[in-house]
């Protein structure tokens, strides 16, 4: 019988002009972008974090450290494909995502079907396993005053 198991990610970055907005594995037209040791994409690391949890398998930070230098500025898909790696070694496969970005502006249902494309590329699942919204937070708090963005993952695995 299949043994099921969920997991949860939550992760923030900040925004800062001068920097690139990588969300979702794409990179988005803004005039800020996310702060990170790595690309900073915020959904990505939310990700990887339910899978790792769904697998008890510590969190993105024990795999990829923010102190080593090989992963300054790193594109996160590699990071994402690494812990796709690490679950199935594991054992599991995964049964769907469903995600939540909480960001002011810009608006991202535009590129929602991009990015899930793209992530299900990555992470060689189907595209109707991969929930994506998004929500401001009514001009509240660091996401309403557009200083950061963060994002929600819940993740169901099963073993195959
Ligand atoms: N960055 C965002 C934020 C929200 N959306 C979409 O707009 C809808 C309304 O936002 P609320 O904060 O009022 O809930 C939301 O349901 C999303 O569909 C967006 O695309 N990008
Ligand atoms: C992604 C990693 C890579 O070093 O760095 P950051 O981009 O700083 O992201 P965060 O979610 O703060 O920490 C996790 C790290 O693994």
């Amino acid at each position: 019988m299949n043994k099921f198991r969920i997991g949860f990610g939550y992760d923030v970055h900040q925004l800062k002009e001068g920097y690139d907005f990588w969300l979702g594995g794409i990179k988005l037209e803004h005039e800020k972008g996310a702060v990170g040791h790595s690309d900073a994409d915020v959904l990505i690391h939310v990700i990887c974090d339910a899978l790792l949890g769904a697998a008890n398998l510590r969190d993105i930070g024990h795999h990829f450290s923010d102190q080593d230098p090989q992963f300054k500025g790193i594109d996160s898909k590699i990071l994402l494909s690494e812990v796709m790696v690490l679950i199935r070694e594991a054992g599991f496969e995964v049964g769907n995502l469903d995600t939540t970005i909480c960001l002011q502006v810009p608006k991202v249902n535009p590129h929602i079907p991009t990015m899930k494309t793209c992530l299900a590329e990555v992470m060689n699942v189907s595209e109707n396993d991969i929930s994506i919204k998004a929500t401001t937070t009514e001009k509240l708090g660091f996401v309403g005053r557009q200083e950061g963005v963060s994002a929600y993952c819940t993740a169901l695995i099963y073993s195959v």
